[in-house]
């Protein structure tokens, strides 16, 4: 018998097949509002069970939504055999339909500033996956970020005591990325894999306790799902989803208060004192942060936005702040930021 093609393989539909594919059918309807004809998108394919579920899924939906897809595989060179393991997710996305793009990063240094090694991987990652994104002129670039990633995140941030910025959790689109499986189970993707035969690959970091990630997957969440219902993960997604709604209202207002307030003089970025005080802590906080971040590219910590918003609420006279590569004055009724290479 001749080997089946792409077309001729037709999973029975199960009930984990039917949401995977219903939540990519529903990510798809909202990107064509916005293009023209026959878009292309792309699937970030790592060959785990949720890229492989929603590779699969997107196979079936695009072309019957007059969408073309692809895949983009990034082959970071940071383990044993990642090379084979990209070109295995690579022959994957080809048995589904969908054209293959294979990156290899050359280097991933852990930069400057940066939060490691794994968090360089995730940057130089997202960065490899847009610019194949722009040379294939795709609409967008889907990951497979599920539930389960989502419910974790918060977990984790609640551990370190972080503010909403970081309990909002990831969004279901910035910019070129958006994540349709934001509402399904990691163990949905694994059934929906299952189902249709499909084999993905088990990163063994995924199930290596040394990372915190990993311990609040294999023990936090099932333990408070025990104790406290098994919607636990729904709970802290929905969580999330309204802290969300409140950061954008915020920045959002941050934004346009910045438009009124910040002056480009010469001795720096300069803000009224007094502006800065007529407004709520979590507003001004987030002014210090965007301003910073948006003229000097250094996202400030919670405890160095603090140091320098105490220089409003808190002034015992002293001169100023120094954060890293800035130093913040207070000057004649104004905050000034320069960068320390200026001064
Ligand atoms: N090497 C890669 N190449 C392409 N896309 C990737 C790669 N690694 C991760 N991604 C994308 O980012 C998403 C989240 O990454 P994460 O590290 O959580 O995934 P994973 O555990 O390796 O695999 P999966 O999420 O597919 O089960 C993936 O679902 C996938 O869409």
């Amino acid at each position: 018998m001749p080997p089946e093609t792409p077309s001729e393989r037709r999973p029975r539909l199960t009930p984990a097949i039917a949401d995977v594919r219903r939540a990519v059918r529903e990510a798809i309807e909202v990107l064509l509002r916005s293009e023209g004809d026959a878009p292309l998108v792309l699937v970030a394919l790592s060959g785990g069970p949720d890229s492989l579920a929603l590779a699969a899924a997107t196979a079936f939906e695009a072309p019957r939504r007059g969408m073309r897809a692809g895949a983009v595989v990034v082959d970071h060179g940071l383990q044993r055999d990642s090379a084979l393991i990209a070109a295995r997710a690579a022959e994957q996305a080809r048995a589904l339909g969908l054209d293959p793009v294979l990156v290899r990063l050359v280097e991933v240094g852990s930069g400057p500033g940066s939060g490691g090694p794994e968090a360089a991987a995730r940057d130089a990652r997202y960065t490899a996956l847009d610019a194949a994104r722009r040379d294939t002129g795709s609409v967008a670039v889907l990951l497979g970020h599920t539930l389960d990633d989502q419910a974790e995140t918060v977990l984790l941030g609640l551990a370190r005591g972080a503010g909403a910025s970081s309990l909002h959790g990831m969004a279901p689109a910035s910019g070129p990325f958006v994540r349709p499986l934001l509402g399904i189970r990691r163990s949905t993707t694994v059934a929906a894999c299952a189902d249709a035969g499909l084999e993905p690959w088990n990163d063994p970091h995924n199930s290596d306790p040394s990372y915190s990630r990993v311990r609040v997957r294999q023990t936090v969440l099932p333990t408070l799902e025990r104790e406290l219902g098994p919607g636990m993960a729904e709970a802290l997604a929905r969580t999330a989803e309204q802290l969300r709604e409140d950061g954008d209202a915020l920045d959002h207002m941050a934004q346009e208060t910045i438009e009124e307030i910040v002056e480009h003089a010469e001795a720096g970025i300069a803000i009224s004192v007094g502006a800065l005080a007529a407004n709520p802590a979590a507003l001004r906080n987030r002014i210090i942060r965007h301003v910073v971040l948006s003229e000097f590219g250094v996202s400030l910590s919670r405890v160095q936005t603090l140091a320098a918003a105490a220089l409003v609420t808190d002034w015992h006279g002293q001169k100023g702040v120094d954060l890293p590569g800035i130093r913040v004055v207070r000057v004649a009724g104004n905050l000034v930021f320069q960068a320390a290479s200026d001064i």
